[in-house]
Parts: structure tokens; C-alpha cells; sequence
């Protein structure tokens, strides 16, 4: 690929308009919207409004001027990027809170269908908080058990004593992508529920969950959803579950009268019961802000300039000589693309001093997010040639690059 050829798979890209929507920093090709996605330009004026005049002017009067709904509204504009109803899913707490809640739900829920089912099935080198979130998820019900299995063994691990299989979609590390319809049929077949994990999927790639015939699932608002730092998760319940799983962090805000300040609970019908306590409303109005440019955006064509991205950045990794550890299929991949060497620390370094912002992931691994609202052809062209660049010249050798950042 030249880099006239990537300039005219941008004078041909329809979401090219997309990228000026986001604050592009400048002499910066930012490959890290699968960790924390960019800015939106109307995020800031959305905000700054929301602090100015819904928080400093209107006051608590906000709640009842859009603040109350806004968990389930939000949650609305999430559905149609995973295949869910508009009444499937709600925006709440973390991705950590909401795995808790759904994984205890479900062991309960499993237990008094069949008290022999009692173990959540996991993947080895799942994203950590997944695994700790379900060792803590199991400790709180009696008798319940954590098994976690390398992805090869997940099948032989399922049988009469699973009540949940937990996975992520797509993979924090590898970008590997699990068949959703596959595995969600392989769960159920053994009796359990299944609860995916989609915060690598969730505006990655398309995700119908309906389809799949899905029971639970979370994910997270900051990546792809370009909901900023700390944005809030969202959750997901099947509608043939609602009324059959409790959230077990019961809080006020999932009572079905908040306002009656009743000493007992008794759960809201539909999602509003996933809620715990107040939720953060400015974080709900940036997500909801971040959100409004999915609008109209039409996932085939996300898909496809994934894939292009892909392409281009791949065949530059290869000639730096780095190995591919994410799978060449699209289908079986996310949105990311990461690469194995001894040195991946210091290559990531070097670049980032170059302006190329990417993700180091222990021990070993280069991660680079193609997020294709954000990106360019050319963007991903550049930032090939540079890593190209500093692996062939060793660069990345010099003894700043191997300086370790707490966060990586
Ligand atoms: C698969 C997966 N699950 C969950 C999380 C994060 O959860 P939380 O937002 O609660 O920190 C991440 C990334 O941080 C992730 O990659
Ligand atoms: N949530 C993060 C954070 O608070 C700091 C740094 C990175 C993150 C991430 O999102 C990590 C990310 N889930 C990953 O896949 O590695």
C-alpha cells in the first residue's frame, strides 16, 4: 500500500466525515479508542452546558427534567449497536458492578431452577476483572464455584453443574472474537445462561445479541462508545429474564417507587431494577453525548473500514518483522490488531514519542485500536511507516523507551 492509495480509500470512505467530529490532537494518530475513545467536539459544549445550566441553574429541578430517565435513555441508544431492545438495557455503574450483578443474579436464579447448578465457567486470560469480579460473585453465594478453563477446554467444562458461562467477545489482549450464536447455543444446550462481556465489541463490530439468543451481557462506555474517562457501563437482561433475575446490590434507585422511601424493597419491573444508587449524571451526559454520533451510522460500513484499517496496519507490523497474534478472519476478530515481540514495551514507547498513541499489554504485546470513526486511511499508513521505522532503525532501543508508566 502507498500512501496515495490510502488517500484515495479516504476520498471514497463515506464515514470520512466522522473524524472531524472528534478533537484530533495535533501531530497525533491516536490507536487507543479501544482503551479510552476520543473526544467528541459536541461532547464539550454538551457538557459544559449540562454543568452551566442543568447543574447550575436548574438545580435538583434537573431530575425531573431528564435526569431521572436518563439510564434508561441512554441505555436505548446503545441497543440498536448490540442488537437488543430499546427495553433491554440500561446504563449503570462500571462494567465491574454490572458483572457482579448479573453473575451473582444468575447463580441464584440457576440454583433455584437446580440446586446442583452452581459453577460459572470463565476463560483463562479473560480480561482480569472479569475473573476477580466472578471470584467475588461466587464467594457471596453458597456453594457456588469459579471454573476457569483454557478457550480450547470451554466446551468439555460446560454440563449439569454450570449455571453461567462468562465471556468476553472480543479479546482485550488478541482482538480474538468469540461466535456469539455458537457459544451462547453451547451454554444453554448444557442448561446455563450465558453473559458476554462486550466492551471490545460494543461499536467495534456488529453485535445482535437477540439474534444470538443472548441472556446477559455488559460492557463498558468508554472505548468505542466514546463516553470518556470513567464513563458509565451498561447492562443487558434478555426480556424473558426480567422479571426472573434480581439485582442483588438492591438499591433505592431500583426500587419500584424511589420516591415512596419505603423500609422494604421491592424491585422496579424491566432494567430500572439493575440500578443501585444515584447515578452520575454527568457521566450519562457525556456518554449521551458521545452516543448521539452512532446515530445513523451504518455498521456494514464500520465492518468494512475496520477490515481496510486492518489491512493496511497488518501489512506494515509483518514487514517490521513483528507476529500477528490476532486472527487474520475478520469474523473471528474485533477492532483491534495486536503483535508479539521481546521488545513491545520499548517499540510502543517510541512511538508514542512520535505521536502514534497505542496500548502496551503484559508481557509482550503491541496494541493499536482501529477505531474507524476516528481514523483515516492515511492516519493508519503513517503510523505503519513509523513503526516500520523504529523497528528496522532499533530506535526503540534507546534507554528512555524502556522507562515503565504505572498505567500502560
Ligand atoms: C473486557 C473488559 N471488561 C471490563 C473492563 C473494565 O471494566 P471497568 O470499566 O469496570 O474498569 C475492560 C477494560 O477496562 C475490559 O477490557
Ligand atoms: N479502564 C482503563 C483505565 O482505567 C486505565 C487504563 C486502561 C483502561 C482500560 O480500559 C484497559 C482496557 N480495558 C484494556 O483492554 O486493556
Amino acid at each position: 500500500m502507498t500512501l496515495e492509495e490510502a488517500l484515495a480509500l479516504d476520498a471514497a470512505d463515506p464515514l470520512a466525515p466522522c473524524r472531524d467530529r472528534f478533537v484530533q490532537g495535533e501531530g497525533l494518530i491516536y490507536l487507543d479508542g479501544n482503551s479510552l475513545g476520543q473526544l467528541p467536539r459536541a461532547t464539550i459544549e454538551a457538557t459544559g452546558e449540562l454543568v452551566r445550566v442543568a447543574w447550575g441553574e436548574q438545580l435538583i429541578r434537573s431530575w425531573n427534567e431528564g435526569w431521572i430517565d436518563a439510564p434508561a435513555r441512554v441505555g436505548a441508544m446503545i441497543a440498536p449497536l448490540i442488537g437488543a431492545e430499546a427495553d433491554e438495557v440500561i446504563v449503570a455503574d462500571s462494567t465491574s458492578v454490572n458483572l457482579y450483578k448479573l453473575i451473582v443474579a444468575a447463580l441464584r436464579q440457576a440454583q433455584q431452577r437446580d440446586p446442583a447448578r452452581k459453577v460459572v465457567v470463565s476463560e483463562a486470560g479473560n480480561f482480569p476483572t472479569d475473573l476477580h469480579i466472578a471470584e467475588g460473585a461466587v464467594a457471596a453465594v453458597a456453594g457456588a464455584e469459579l471454573r476457569v478453563v483454557e478457550r480450547g477446554a470451554l466446551a468439555d467444562a460446560l454440563g449439569a453443574d454450570t449455571a453461567l458461562l462468562l465471556l468476553t467477545h472480543v479479546h482485550y489482549k488478541t482482538a480474538e472474537r468469540f461466535d456469539m450464536a455458537g457459544w451462547t447455543k453451547a451454554a444453554q444446550d448444557a442448561g446455563a445462561l450465558v453473559c458476554w462481556d462486550l466492551s471490545h465489541s460494543a461499536g467495534a463490530v456488529g453485535v445482535d445479541l437477540n439474534a444470538a439468543g443472548a441472556d446477559l451481557a455488559v460492557g463498558c462506555g468508554y472505548k468505542y462508545l466514546n463516553g470518556g474517562p470513567g464513563a458509565p457501563a451498561f447492562l443487558y437482561v434478555a426480556k424473558r429474564w426480567q422479571d426472573l433475575l434480581h439485582n442483588p446490590l438492591s438499591g433505592w434507585m431500583g426500587h419500584a417507587e424511589p420516591f415512596g422511601f419505603a423500609d422494604g424493597y421491592a424491585a422496579a419491573a424491566g432494567m430500572k431494577r439493575w440500578l443501585t444508587g444515584t447515578p452520575s449524571v454527568l457521566g450519562l451526559g457525556a456518554l449521551e453525548s458521545g452516543l448521539a454520533l452512532w446515530d445513523g451510522i451504518d455498521m456494514a460500513q464500520v465492518t468494512a473500514k475496520s477490515a481496510a484499517l486492518w489491512d493496511i496496519f497488518h501489512a506494515a507490523g509483518t514487514a517490521a518483522g513483528l507476529e500477528c497474534v490476532t486472527p487474520q478472519d475478520p469474523v473471528k476478530r474485533g477492532s483491534h490488531i495486536s503483535f508479539r515481540h521481546a521488545h513491545a514495551y520499548e517499540i510502543v514507547q517510541a512511538l508514542i514519542a512520535r505521536g502514534v498513541i497505542g496500548d502496551f499489554r503484559d508481557p509482550d504485546i503491541l496494541r493499536f485500536g482501529l477505531t474507524p470513526l476516528t481514523l483515516s486511511h492515511a492516519d493508519i499508513w503513517s503510523a505503519g511507516q513509523m513503526l516500520i521505522e523504529i523497528v528496522e532503525s532499533g530506535e526503540y532501543r534507546r534507554p528512555e523507551f524502556a522507562v515503565r508508566n504505572a498505567v500502560t
